[in-house]
Formats: C-alpha cells, sequence, structure tokens
C-alpha cells in the first residue's frame, strides 16, 4: 500500500470498479468495500496487489499470440491502471515488446477488429464542431501529456485510420510505465481525418469514417482547431506528434513548436535517441562523430530529421556546417539526393550532394545507388530509416565493410518485420566487426560462439524523460538544445563506451532512472533558456522524484458528491 495520504472520492459502487484510475478490485480492504457499497460486488477474499499479479500473469502466460497478450494486457489496462503499471514494471523487459513496438503495430491494424472499450478520444473530423464539448467530456482535470495521431503513418505499417490510436496509447503507457507520468495527466488522442487505405475502407467492422482522408486547407484548419482546443482546456499540456505522414509530420512540427510545448517524436525524438548512439558507438570506437561520414537510407522527415540533428552535433564538435554537410549522404528511392534532382522537398534541399562531390564517381543510373555510395564514399555509418525491409542486402553491407573496419549500421525501420536488416544478417556479413542498433527489439544474437546484444535505438529511451523533465519546470516550448541535451545524457548511460563491454544502450529495463536523468538535463537546459520556470537543481530533483508515479493502491476515503 502507498504511504501517500488517502484518497477522497464520491464514486461507488460499480462505479468506482470500472473507473480503471480507481479500482483496486479484490485489493479493496473490508473497510473500503463496506464504506464505498462494493461488499458483495467482489468475491470474499481481500487481495494484495501481489497476489492479483501472481493470476494476472498466469492468465497472461497462458496466451501464446503476442497480440492475445496485448489484448489481455490493454483489458486489465481498461479495468484497473494500477495493476497494469505494477505488472508491466515486474515484468518489463518481456512485455514492452507486447504494449508497445512491435506487437502495438499489429495491434493498429486490427484496431476495429480487436477493439473492446474506450480509452483516450477521437476528435473525427465530421465532428469537429463539437470539438471543444469533446475535450471537455475527458474528466481529467489536469492533462500534462497528449500524445495525438491521424493514423496515415503508423510505424512503417502505412495508414491505419483510427487504428493509429494503439499508438498514442502505446506511447503513453511508456510515459508511464518508464517516465513516472501518473496515467491520471495522459490523454492518447487519434484526430479521424478519414483514411487512404482500401482495406479499411471496405472493412466492415473498421470503426473510423470511411472517407479519403481530408486534405489542404481543410486538413489544416482542422489541427489547428485541434489545437487551440487543447490550449483552451489545458494551457500546460505538452503535445506529442506521433506517427504523421510526411508531407504533414514537418509543416505541422514548424508550425507550432514556437508557441505550444510539443514536439514531433519521429522527426526529433528518433533524432536525439539515434545522436545519443551514434555518439556512444563513436565514443566506443574511439572517434569523434564529426570525424564520421554517415549514410541515410530512407530521406523522408525521419531520416532529415536525424540527419540535421547530426549535423548539429558535428558542428558543437567544431566542424564548420559546410563539411559537416558535405559528410552526410541520403539516399532514397531514386538514388543519392543530388543537387539538381527534381521534387525534392524543402526539408531535404540541404541535404543534397554537391554535384562536384560525386562527379569522379562512377555509377551508371542518374544518381547514385545505395551500393555506388558505399563503394564511393567509403561511410562509417549506415542509418536506415527506409520502412523497406531487406534493402540493406549482403552486397550493400560488403560493400561498406570493404572500407571500414567497424562500421556502425543501425537498421531502424519499426516494426521487426520491416528492419532493413536483421541483427543476424548484419553480424554475419561483417563477421561480428560492427556496432548495430535497431528501432524494434531484437534476440542477442550468437555467432561463432560469442553472443552480442542488440541496442534498441528507439525513441522510446528519450520521450519520457522529456515529459518528465518539461512537467517538472513547466517547460513552454521544447527547444532543439533541449534534445540534444537527451541525447548526452544517453550516449553518458552507454555501458559499451564507459565499460568496453555490453551493450552499446542501457537495457530498457533501466529507463526509469534514465528518465529521471534525462528530465533532470532537459529541464535545465529549459531553465537556461527561459523557457521554464526557474528553480534550483536541488527542487528540481526533488520535484523529479516527487512527480514520479509509482503503481500502489492509495487508501480511499468517501465523500458525498
Ligand atoms: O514507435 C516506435 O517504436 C518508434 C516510432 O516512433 C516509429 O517507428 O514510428
Ligand atoms: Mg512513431
Amino acid at each position: 500500500m502507498s504511504n501517500k495520504p488517502s484518497l477522497y472520492t464520491y464514486y461507488a459502487g460499480p462505479a468506482l470498479l470500472e473507473t480503471p484510475l480507481l479500482n483496486k478490485g479484490s485489493a479493496f480492504t473490508k473497510e473500503e468495500r463496506i464504506a464505498f457499497n462494493l461488499i458483495g460486488l467482489l468475491p470474499p477474499r481481500y487481495e494484495t496487489i501481489e497476489q492479483q499479479m501472481e493470476r494476472a500473469y498466469m492468465q497472461y502466460s497462458s496466451f501464446g499470440e503476442p497480440i492475445n497478450k496485448h489484448i489481455y494486457l490493454r483489458n486489465i489496462q481498461d479495468k484497473n491502471e494500477t495493476l497494469f503499471y505494477r505488472l508491466v514494471q515486474q515484468h518489463l523487459e518481456e512485455m514492452l515488446p507486447i504494449i508497445y513496438t512491435p506487437t502495438v503495430g499489429d495491434a493498429c491494424e486490427k484496431f476495429s477488429a480487436i477493439y473492446r472499450s474506450a480509452r483516450g478520444i477521437f476528435v473525427s473530423y465530421n465532428e469537429r464542431e463539437y470539438i471543444d464539448d469533446i475535450l471537455r467530456s475527458v474528466t481529467k482535470s489536469k492533462v500534462k501529456v497528449i500524445v495525438v495521431t491521424d493514423g496515415e503513418r503508423v510505424l512503417g505499417l502505412g495508414d491505419q485510420g483510427v487504428g493509429g490510436m494503439g499508438i498514442s496509447i502505446g506511447k503513453l503507457s511508456l510515459y508511464t510505465a518508464c517516465g513516472g507520468i501518473s496515467p491520471a495527466y495522459t490523454l492518447p488522442v487519434t484526430l479521424d481525418v478519414g483514411t487512404n487505405n482500401e482495406k479499411l475502407l471496405n472493412d466492415p467492422v473498421y470503426m473510423g469514417s470511411k472517407h479519403k482522408r481530408i486534405t489542404g486547407e481543410e486538413y489544416e484548419q482542422f489541427i489547428d482547431a485541434f489545437m487551440k482546443a487543447v490550449k483552451r482546456r489545458w494551457p500546460e499540456a505538452m503535445v506529442q506528434f506521433e506517427d504523421f505522414a510526411q508531407p504533414n509530420a514537418m509543416p505541422i512540427l514548424k508550425r507550432y513548436r514556437d508557441t505550444y510545448c510539443c514536439f514531433n517524436d519521429d522527426i526529433q525524438g528518433t533524432a536525439s535517441v539515434t545522436v545519443g548512439s551514434l555518439l556512444a558507438a563513436c565514443r566506443s570506437k574511439g572517434v569523434a562523430l564529426s570525424s564520421q561520414k554517415v549514410v541515410f537510407v530512407g530521406a523522408g522527415s525521419a531520416g532529415c530529421g536525424i540527419a540535421e540533428q547530426v549535423i548539429q552535433q558535428m558542428v558543437v564538435e567544431g566542424l564548420d556546417e559546410a563539411t559537416a554537410r558535405s559528410q552526410i549522404y541520403m539516399v532514397d528511392r531514386f538514388g543519392l539526393l543530388t543537387e539538381g534532382m527534381p521534387d525534392l522537398r524543402d526539408f531535404q534541399d540541404a541535404l543534397v550532394q554537391k554535384k562536384s562531390a560525386v562527379s569522379d564517381w562512377s555509377y551508371s543510373g542518374d544518381y547514385a545507388s545505395l551500393r555506388d555510395v558505399m563503394n564511393c564514399a567509403k561511410p562509417d555509418i549506415l542509418i536506415g530509416v527506409s520502412g523497406v525491409p531487406g534493402l540493406f542486402t549482403e552486397a550493400v553491407i560488403s560493400a561498406m565493410k570493404k572500407h571500414c573496419e567497424l562500421p556502425i549500421i543501425f537498421p531502424l525501420s519499426n516494426p521487426s518485420r520491416q528492419v532493413e536488416a536483421t541483427p543476424e544478417q548484419v553480424i554475419k556479413w561483417t563477421e561480428g566487426k560492427v556496432i548495430i542498433a535497431t528501432g524494434s527489439p531484437f534476440k542477442p544474437v550468437t555467432y561463432k560462439g560469442k553472443s552480442y546484444p542488440i541496442a534498441q535505438c528507439n525513441n522510446s529511451y528519450i520521450f519520457p524523460g522529456i515529459g518528465l523533465g518539461v512537467i517538472a519546470v513547466k517547460a513552454r516550448l521544447i527547444s532543439d538544445e533541449m534534445l540534444r541535451a537527451a541525447s548526452e545524457t544517453l550516449a553518458a548511460a552507454s555501458p559499451l563506451a564507459n565499460t568496453g563491454q555490453g551493450g552499446l544502450l542501457p537495457p530498457l529495463s533501466d529507463l526509469s532512472g534514465l528518465s529521471k536523468q534525462i528530465a533532470f538535463e532537459v529541464a535545465k537546459i529549459a531553465m537556461a533558456q527561459g523557457l521554464a520556470l526557474e528553480i534550483s537543481d536541488d527542487e528540481l530533483k526533488q520535484r523529479i522524484e516527487k512527480n514520479f508515479w509509482k503503481p500502489e493502491y492509495r487508501s480511499y476515503k468517501r465523500i458525498s458528491r
């Protein structure tokens, strides 16, 4: 039982059992059952949370398929949040891949088919005139973190329409389990703007609006209406944009980042964790990131976002910007982004290679292919954010290996089945001489009798800590410097960089401790930049500790409404 003071509530009887933030199920004491009209509504045994967890874990283990485990856990979450988080915390390594990537991808794809009960809010374009009413219907008066998606690019799985709700829920589960944000302060949101996924449009059980996605001005105005409504209802809430498609992700971020406390997880969160992982990899190699040549496969907003953050880091390390840019090679489906290439997006313009830089390369097509880049640029680092499985072929990896003794290879596309190459393949093709990280979780690989742990370079290392830090000092905006502080903190926690052994990143089971450190450093930068309250380091530490929610039952006292 928590040593926090009692909680006063007027909920009682079945309504109390149906309120997941308050429900304790069989753990209600006899006194509480009498006081709250629960006596007889529960089997007559009084259990501890440990006893409840034992039963839940037994039931969980009886499911074979990950998606069924996911459904089971989500069901507990919708019945009793304290029990859900306690269980997840107890079995974190095992359950993260079930509540989050990769299984959350299946849950998004099958959202309507496996739908059980409501969580979060659906703001539908067709119901836009009620937007304030929708937010008012949320009984949480202090929402502090919102994850919002429009479901157009869910992981590497494309348009999932309202199924995107799965990812908003999954991200927020991690905010609580690993970042200590009380579930009473979180809100998953899906903006239903239609879907272009024919399968969903033709699916009789699909639960979203059955029309093509709205676009252009209609879309922009709708997003704007949502952001303004959020500001009216919860002026201090942090908004995380998640899994928006490329043409919308960057413009939305640009539009709101200077006036709202918000960030885009796929652009900035992924960039922050990748730079942190690259710093750790370079330190373990004994080189500076600024000395490395980096190839990106996938030149969308995520890839370009990471590239820009890598360039910023190289500049911090002392390179001039032009030199830093010359060391970055962006490859997409048409080949290497090169000066003069048609149809470049605005955020790609600054990331093209100069014609003069490739003029003495030999290649056959209009633009250099990935293999050409490997042969001619001789990179040290290869990053995959393409969403296309299998792009890192043996020929590509072998070409890289020819010029680089210890390549750094990050196939980051999610979920597991979208990965550019499996860790097993990469380790085999490089004969184990490689530093590797993936976006989805993979088991350690055994090669020639040696076990290689596979770091999961996933934005989940970053966002819970950012949220915790932002809340601790009520940050008004999220700056690039705050994100870089998160990268540095992650890199500093790398077992491999610090000891020459173990994983490139600390295990995800250490995430709570790491999130507190990230929160501290992020909040300090926010204060230094005048973007937040100003408090002492001691007070900041105390606030982070105090805000860190623990899944423990509190005692209740009944009040009248
Ligand atoms: O959700 C994840 O695992 C990482 C992420 O943001 C994405 O792939 O879109
Ligand atoms: Mg994402």
